[in-house]
């Protein structure tokens, strides 16, 4: 997950996705048990899954490469019934949007989806939180809160960085978290009416979606007709799955007998995904990289170039200092030849005639150098022209962006930040260790298993013996400094703004302050310099048979 998210920051396209039957724990995987955000305060906590312990390390990256300049944005969507709603934007109807192709990207893409510009880490989670307040969920047998939809959410990752010779390099990567709604065995789940409506069409979207699958990690039939146009969850995927990004495939499994049947199928979906080769490329402006890349052959031209020249001059015997630049120049001026009266020139004997053709071949010749010197000069300049240009360009959408970030989304509803929340629970000594998982104030407590899934393990008989542990490197590591954090209090409020949504506003202000977080954001990612501890704290399921 750690590799995946630097990859989106060097500017891939990145995707997460966690796929396996309805109960097995794909949303607990992304993003922690149900009710974690929400009612609760969001600030860190054990249970919080991949998706929030991805954005901390997202913002820990950023922070690390401060020659670089990044814009962020999010949207989040749900494919609900076959239809693609926005989970940022849902408005009162749940009106679908459409997914079309882009010629240009090669790619489909859903149109008037809501982005969100995340300049804070806090703006990051409220997008997180908006989007699971406004999922489907619903109940079945097998889990009180089963997705009723697949959802994706994506975290658009621009940068630009200074390259050589005043050239900038953008970058676009973004990644992807998709959790799947799991597939149903209805008889198992005994579901009825709308919920059994919703299955089917769960089903019949993961059955395209492993249909896909197999034809992709099938070498001969890689090439054939691949049906992503199928369902609206494999035309989103389609990118994922065999463009140019990298993707990495959750499987989850449930421990339990009972459902061995799916295991084994997930299992198979698995092995077949693992197949598939993506070829990965970053995303890069073709302009800038081809400028970049004449800047570099031009140094490598002018090294070659005097090398050459110096090589000339040991060549000829002549002494290196009386070689300036002065005299170079001098050395290139044509010699013009004395004038001579044309009336006379019949006067002139024959080697007086030749010797004059001669200084006027040279300086034919020397005229002709200056003249290719002339052309190569202003070819240099008209590069460096486009150079500026390109400069201005970039300049110009430096200011747009900006613009556009101090404006916020007026879609996310008031949310305490989680910055301040931060602060707010820093003084007591359940949250000192905020940055890590317990293990490392309490290692015996961490190895433990929460007595709610040991009840539950015992029901099934799971377990009995060295079958599930917390892996024993995880509970090894090093003390990390704890950081203690002085509350303070909101002051300010920023004001929120749609940018590029056509949605309707229900402009609720979100008040947060912006000193305050940037404040607590730094302290807050200076304080978990150890990224391991981010991601550290899953309970593993080891099989040491
Ligand atoms: N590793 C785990 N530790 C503790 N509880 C878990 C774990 N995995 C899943 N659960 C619990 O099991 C229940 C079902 O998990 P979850 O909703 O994540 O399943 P799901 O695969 O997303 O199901 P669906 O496909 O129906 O949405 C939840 O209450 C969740 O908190």
């Amino acid at each position: 997950m750690k590799r995946l998210i630097e990859m989106s920051v060097e500017g891939y396209r990145c995707t997460c996705f966690c796929y396996g039957q309805t109960g097995s724990g794909k949303t607990h995987t992304l993003t922690g048990p149900p009710g974690l955000f929400g009612l609760r305060p969001s600030s860190y906590s054990d249970e919080h899954g991949l998706i929030f312990r991805s954005f901390l390390y997202l913002f820990q990256l950023i922070k690390q490469k401060s020659d670089v300049h990044f814009i962020l944005k999010a949207s989040y969507l749900e494919i609900y019934n076959e239809k693609v709603i926005d989970l940022l934007n849902p408005g009162s109807a749940r009106k679908p949007l459409a997914v079309r192709w882009s010629k240009k990207a090669r790619g489909f893409f859903v149109e008037n989806l809501f982005t969100v510009d995340c300049e804070e880490l806090d703006d990051l989670i409220a997008v997180l939180e908006e989007g699971l307040r406004n999922r489907a969920v619903g109940r079945h047998n097998m889990n009180d809160y089963s997705s009723r939809s697949h959802t994706i959410l994506t975290v658009y990752i621009s940068s630009e960085q200074p390259a050589e010779n005043g050239v900038f390099l953008s970058r676009s990567g973004k990644i992807n978290f998709v959790d799947l709604a799991g597939s149903e065995m209805t008889k198992k789940t005994q579901s009825e009416g709308k919920t059994l409506e919703e299955a089917n069409n769960i089903n019949k979207s993961l059955m395209v979606l492993g249909y896909c699958i197999s034809s992709l990690s099938d070498q001969k039939r890689k090439n054939s007709h691949i049906p992503y146009r199928d369902s609206k969850l494999t035309k989103l995927l389609a990118d994922s799955l065999a463009g140019n990004g990298v993707t990495l495939m959750i499987a989850c499994i449930s421990p339990a007998k009972f459902n061995i049947n799916e295991t084994i199928n997930t299992l198979r979906y698995a092995a077949r995904a693992k197949k598939i080769r993506t070829k990965p490329v970053v995303l890069m402006d073709p302009r800038e990289a081809l400028i970049l890349s004449l800047k570099r052959e031009v140094t490598v031209l002018q090294n070659e170039n005097e090398h050459l020249r110096s090589a000339l001059r040991v060549y000829s015997g002549v002494p290196r200092s009386s070689h300036g630049d002065s005299s170079d120049t001098d050395k290139r001026k044509p010699v013009s030849p004395q004038h001579v009266d044309v009336e006379k020139l019949g006067e002139l004997d024959g080697p007086q005639l030749i010797e004059l053709i001669k200084l006027y071949m040279g300086e034919n010749e020397s005229l002709r150098n200056e003249n290719v010197d002339l052309f190569t000069s202003r070819e240099m300049l008209q590069r460096d022209h486009e150079v500026v240009c390109r400069e201005n360009e970039r300049l110009l959408k430096k200011v747009e962006e900006v613009n556009k970030i101090c404006c916020r989304s007026p879609l996310i509803p008031a949310r305490s930040a989680f910055s301040a929340e931060v602060l707010n629970l820093a003084d007591s000594d359940s949250t000192s260790n905020i940055w890590n998982s317990s293990s490392d104030s309490n290692n015996e407590q961490a190895s433990r298993i929460p007595a709610s899934i040991e009840k539950e393990l015992e029901k099934r008989q799971i377990g009995n013996g060295p079958f599930l542990r917390r892996h024993k490197s995880w509970d090894d590591k090093p003390k990390t400094k704890i950081v203690k954090m002085k509350s303070n209090k909101s002051i300010g409020n920023s004001q929120s703004h749609n940018t590029s949504g056509t949605g309707n506003s229900t402009s609720t202000k979100r008040r947060f302050s912006m000193a305050n977080n940037k404040n607590v954001k730094s302290k807050s990612l200076d304080s978990s310099t150890k990224k391991s501890d981010v991601f550290g704290s899953m309970i593993s399921l080891v099989d040491e048979d």
